[in-house]
């Protein structure tokens, strides 16, 4: 395979009407929507709508779809059982992987033309099968999974913290939710289409997709950033340990993108949230170590945050722990992967590439016994 093509990239491998990357305008677009106006003006629950069912809906609609979400959001009693016996040294991608493809098989998909009321149920679970087995097994909790949140981020909140979340935390959970939702053929939603292309379940096809989002190189990037940033005090200690890791060729989390080349529109919305909470906790440390590692990681590298960089600090923020940052993740960009498997399903083939081989000739064939 040529050099530049290694990773596929910049091959095209399939068609979506779901999301442009890197293309006219600021670079992101959901069903021609540009981020920025949905970052700023929609809730989440509006841009699930408007990636599954194709139309931003109207206010009847968005009314219908919350409550048909909200009425869906109790655990059976069988996966709590599961989540109760994941021990709390696991990792909560772990957890979500478990949690879904338990869910699997608990409710199963037996025909395709369920797959909205799936896709509407591991909306409404998954902020309570993270929280749940958080709760349980750090704090020995059994916490109730409903809420009267009306919102997928303001009940993830209510869960994890046991009480009702600030309005401003409400807000910036809608835009991150917004902004980590859907990303054209990444990893993940690649890994959830190829899945789907078998005609496989959609529980298999999002247990996949999570595996996938785990790596650093993906979603985990932003509890990889959050470890970096958290251990420095002050702007200056962060640009000498930063100097240190790129002389060491380490690889900095949070920055680079396999698609954009100058920058991720999403990192300046979700920064400026990160100043905004940085300023409601009195914070004089995070956010100015941040900055500073985006100014010499610029000047080091010709490097930009990618959406995960300044994540890192605003969930930190809210008081969110920091291996809960990528279930968060998972929590978004479900919409996303969901949209792709009925659109792959829509249109279908068996996804199946080629590869150049680089093994050996034929060969002849050697008895065991003659072996060395
Ligand atoms: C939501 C998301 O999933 S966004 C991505 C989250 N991932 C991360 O933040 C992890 C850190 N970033 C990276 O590893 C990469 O930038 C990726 C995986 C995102 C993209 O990888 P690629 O498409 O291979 O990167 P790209 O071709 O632009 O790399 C160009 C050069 O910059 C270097 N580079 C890219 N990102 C970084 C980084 N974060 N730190 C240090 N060097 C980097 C590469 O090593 C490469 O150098 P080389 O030619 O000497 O090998
Ligand atoms: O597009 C990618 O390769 C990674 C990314 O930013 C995302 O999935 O949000």
């Amino acid at each position: 395979m040529a050099e530049n093509t290694a990773g596929l990239r910049g091959i095209t491998a399939g068609e979506t009407a779901l999301c442009t990357v890197g293309q006219a305008g600021t670079g992101l677009t959901y069903r021609g929507y540009d981020i920025h106006d949905l970052a700023q003006h929609a809730e989440f629950e509006e841009v699930a709508y408007l990636l599954l069912y194709g139309h931003l809906p109207n206010r009847n609609e968005l009314v219908a779809y919350r409550e048909r979400l909200q009425s869906l959001r109790t655990l059976p009693e069988a996966l709590r059982e599961v989540l109760e016996r994941i021990p709390a040294s696991a990792h909560p991608m772990d957890v979500m992987r478990t949690g879904c493809s338990m869910l699997g098989n608990l409710e199963t998909e037996a025909d395709f033309s369920e797959q909205d009321w799936h896709i509407d149920r591991m909306l409404a679970t998954f902020p309570a099968i993270i929280t749940y087995w958080y709760r349980y097994s750090h704090d020995g909790v059994r916490i109730d999974t409903d809420s009267d949140e009306a919102s997928i981020g303001g009940h993830f909140l209510r869960l994890l913290l046991g009480k009702s979340p600030d309005p401003m935390h409400v807000q910036v959970m809608h835009a991150s939710l917004i902004l980590y939702a859907e990303h054209e053929f990444n990893a993940s939603t690649f890994t959830a289409r190829t899945c789907a292309s078998t005609l496989s379940d959609i529980h298999s096809c999002i247990t996949g997709a999570i595996g996938t989002l785990r790596g650093p190189l993906h979603g985990g990037a932003n509890e990889a950033a959050m470890a970096m940033i958290e251990p420095w005090q002050t702007p200056d200690e962060a640009e000498r340990e930063l100097l240190g890791m790129l002389e060491r060729k380490e690889k900095i989390m949070g920055f680079g993108h396999a698609v954009y080349r100058k920058s991720d529109p999403r990192n300046a919305i979700i920064k400026e949230w990160s100043r905004k909470l940085a300023e409601q906790v009195g914070d004089t440390r995070l956010y100015p170590v941040s900055e500073r590692v985006e100014a010499v990681m610029a000047r080091e590298k010709g490097l930009f945050c990618n959406a995960d960089f300044f994540h890192a600090s605003a969930y930190h923020f809210m008081g969110i722990p920091t291996p809960l940052f990528t279930p968060i993740f998972v929590m978004s960009r479900l919409s996303g992967w969901a949209a792709h498997v009925k659109e792959q399903r829509a249109n279908n083939r068996i996804i199946r590439p080629s590869a150049d081989y680089t093994g050996p000739e034929l060969q002849t064939w050697v008895p065991i016994e003659e072996r060395g």
